[in-house]
This record gives C-alpha cells, structure tokens and sequence, in this order.
C-alpha cells in the first residue's frame, strides 16, 4: 500500500449529510468538501480527506446538510421596502394603483441601494447565492452585488414608456449596452436583458432587444403570460397569444427565460420546447395575486428547464427560496393530481442547477463537483421542528425553512458564519431601512 499525498487547500467543510444535486437524487453522508481559491478542489468521505489534505481552516458540520448554493432566479430586489405595503390584490391593480404610484415616488438612487442591501440579506441569510433581478438603476444593484460578493443577473429594464431610470426605449437600451459591457467577463456580475412584459414593450424594442442580445451574448428574461387577462387582452389586440409575437419577433431561445408562464396551450409548450427557451416559475407570487398556476409538470415532460425564483418581496412577501420550492412541489402535485409530480430532490435541483442553466453557468455553478465555483450553504437540522431526520432532502424542502440556514460560502468567501452575515452591517441597514418606512408611511396616510 503506497501512502497518499498530501495536499495543501484552503477550506475543508466537513458534513453529516450532503446533497451535491448532480447526480440528482443523491444523499451522502459524513463528506468533506475542500475549497481551494474560489473552486471545490473536492468532494470525498471525511476518512479519506483525512489523508489526501492538509487545510488551513476546518469548518465541522456535525448535525447539518451542504448543499450548493440556491439561485433565486427572479425578483426584483430593492421592492423589499414595498414589502406589506400593498397585499390581497389582482396584478393588474397591483401594479397600476399601488406599485407603480409608489415607484414614481420613492425611487431613487438611494432607495435601490438600501432595499437591494435589505433583499440581499435576507437572501444570503436564507441560503441563496446568486439572484437574478430587474429593477432600476441597475448599474446600483450590479456594483452593490458585487461588493457584496453575491453572485447576480441583472436584468435592465425595458419599456415602453419613460421612468425613473429612462427616458424611453431609446436610453434604456443605450444605458443598457453600457452596462453589458462595464461587467463583461465579470465572474459575479452576469449583466442582462429586462424587457418588462409583451403589453408595455412594442414590437421595435423588442427586436432591438433580441440584437443586443445576440450582438453581446447578455440574456434576455422577460415577464410572460401572468395572467389569463394578459393572453386575452393580447389576442384582442395582436390577434395572436404573447408567446406567438414574440417567438415571430425572435425574442425566444437558449438565452431567453420567460417567467411565470401561469398559462399554457399545447402549442405554447412546443414553441418553449422547440427554441430551449426557459421557464422561471414564481409560485408563490403566482398564488398570492391570484394569477394562475404554472403546470410545472407538463413543461418537465417536454425537457424545457424550469428554475424558481420569488418574484419580489411586495408580492411574495419574503425572499425565501427554500419556500419557494416547498410552495413549487405542493402545487405541481395539485395540478399534476399526482403526489410524485414533483419530488423534494427535483424541487432542489429546480432551486440550484437548472437557474444555473438558465444563466448558461450549469458548467461552474449549481452542484456540488470538484472544479465548480465553491459556492455553497449549510443547513442545520438539529432544531426541533425538523427532527427527526429519516431523508434530509424530505426536509430541506418540505418541512424546512431558509432560517436554517448557518453556513454560506460565495466563490469560497465566508457570508454567513453561525447564522451570521459577515459582509453586511445590518444594525446599521435596519436604520436607513426604518428611515424608509416612515417616509412611505407618511405618504400612505395622506
Ligand atoms: C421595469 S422594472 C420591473 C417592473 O416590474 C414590476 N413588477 C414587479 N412584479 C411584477 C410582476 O409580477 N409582474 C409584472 N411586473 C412586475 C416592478 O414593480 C417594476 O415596475
Ligand atoms: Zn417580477
């Protein structure tokens, strides 16, 4: 018997249970995992991390599981300061009465900063490691992510008429060509394509979206088929369902994520099947303005990806994706009739893997394999309402929630350590974030 090397690395995790997601179904038990830099150098049973490598730090796990980090692949971040403001409303009168007023009234510089900081914390402390957004100003969400250290998709936006970041299709496009190319080659910052939905952008920006996607390689994700009132009104007005123009328009593809999709035809699964194009299912989001139910199952039968995001907190109201995917199985089982529609391992892979598919990085992020980005959480599961532990994947996503969650890693930097951030000061963000709540509360008594 030849002795084994010994190697020298940064990190080792060691871990009760661990879910690498690829292989999907996979529970392993008593794994190290060794971070080197940024990357997992590897993933081995403690006994044989023993002899192959020499760490400088050890960080043991005793009663948790690791799993890579979760990939919220929609919201819209800093309307975490909207969160309660307007609740037990149909979309359409959510957004024209209530949000849309309180965006032309608060937002602000200021006010992007402070909720993204908000949203990203409660993220970070809720497991998730990349998020994809779409707000304003955000050449602001893009540099505070990555001060931050959050990995992050940051969608400009696009529409058809002025507000407070553009002035009209014109400046949206031209600021955002300059934010694509500010963050190019950027391993945090994965600048993006945010047209806002088929009824507020026309035919012209939206083609113009589609050649600045494929003049940059930037991903496009756009709102689609909410509500069965955005399809008629649709049909009313174009002759023809938002999918159908937009497919003609060459707005669907690999680079292409299309959230909610609460209504679906034959031939709408054919034309997401048939260009690769994404689906980013919102479900709770989806239940709580009464939108409709994306029929997950259906779209995983024809192969098209299905990633989860929360949408953002004023329709959600939380930014939990460990929730999210309880809330994504619970509801694929109803509308499936069918209680194995969607399992605890698939609505995992769902919360990780496929956003990193989505996002064109499934070769260096969302599972636990040597030579991928070490970005990676820990999830306690001595507490109670968790005990006892027969399949830790059971409980991740059906009786868990994200608060569990005690250890996170981004590109192999420390965020969370025993269940606190390390990279946010959050006493201080509590203050700028009351300052807020009283200036919106003013307005709303008046
Ligand atoms: C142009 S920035 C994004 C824009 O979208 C609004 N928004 C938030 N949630 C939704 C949703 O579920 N459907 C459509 N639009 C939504 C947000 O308030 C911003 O104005
Ligand atoms: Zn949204």
């Amino acid at each position: 018997m030849t002795a084994d090397t010994i190697t020298a690395a940064d990190i080792r995790i060691n871990a009760r249970w661990l879910i690498p997601i690829e292989p999907c179904g996979v529970v392993l038990e008593h794994q190290a995992v060794i971070i080197q830099g940024c990357r997992i150098a590897a993933v081995l049973p403690t006994a044989q991390a023993d002899r192959k490598f020499h760490t400088r730090e050890t960080i043991n796990l005793p009663n948790h599981v690791v799993m890579p980090g979760l990939i919220n692949m929609h919201g819209h971040a800093a309307m975490s300061l909207f969160r309660g403001m307007a609740d037990d409303l149909p979309l359409m009168t959510w957004l024209n009465d209530h949000i849309w007023p309180a965006e032309g009234r608060f937002v602000s510089e200021q006010f992007i900063a402070d909720g993204t900081q908000l949203a990203m914390a409660e993220m970070l402390r809720t497991g998730t490691t990349t998020f994809s957004d779409m707000y304003f100003f955000p050449e602001i969400v893009a540099q505070m992510a990555h001060d931050t250290g959050m990995r992050a998709q940051i969608c400009f936006p696009l529409l058809d008429f002025p507000t407070v970041w553009g002035a009209g299709p014109d400046d949206y496009l031209s600021k955002g060509e300059a934010l694509i190319n500010a963050w190019k080659g950027d391993t945090y910052i994965m600048p993006a394509i945010g047209p806002h939905a088929p009824y507020t952008v026309s035919d012209e920006p939206l083609s113009r979206a589609v050649a600045l996607s494929e003049k940059t390689g930037a991903r496009i994700q756009l709102h689609l088929h909410e509500t069965e009132f955005e399809v008629t009104e649709a049909e009313e007005k174009h002759g023809q369902r938002p999918i159908k123009r937009l497919a003609k328009l060459g707005v669907l593809g690999v680079k292409t994520q299309c959230v909610h999709m609460t209504q679906v035809s034959d031939s709408d699964i054919a034309l997401l099947a048939d260009s690769g194009t994404h689906v980013i299912h919102c479900p709770e989001s989806n239940l709580k303005l009464a939108s409709g139910l994306c029929p997950v199952h259906n779209l995983m039968e024809r192969g098209i990806n299905l990633a989860i995001g929360t949408d953002g907190a004023a329709s959600n109201n939380d930014l939990d994706l460990f929730g999210e995917a309880r809330t994504a199985a619970m509801i694929a089982k109803v509308v499936a009739n069918d209680a194995a529609a969607l399992s605890a391992h698939q609505a995992l892979q769902m919360a990780t893997l496929n956003g990193a598919k989505a996002l064109g990085r499934e070769h260096e992020l969302g599972s636990l394999v040597a030579g991928k980005l070490a970005d990676i959480i820990a999830i306690d599961l001595s507490d109670p309402f968790i005990q006892p532990v027969y399949d830790p994947a059971s409980h991740l996503v059906y009786s868990n929630h994200g608060r569990a969650v005690t250890h996170s890693w981004i590109n192999g930097v420390p965020q969370v350590q025993d269940g606190k951030l390390t990279r946010i000061d959050v006493p201080d963000l509590m203050l700028r974030v009351e300052e807020w709540a009283e200036k919106i509360r003013e307005q709303q008594a008046v």
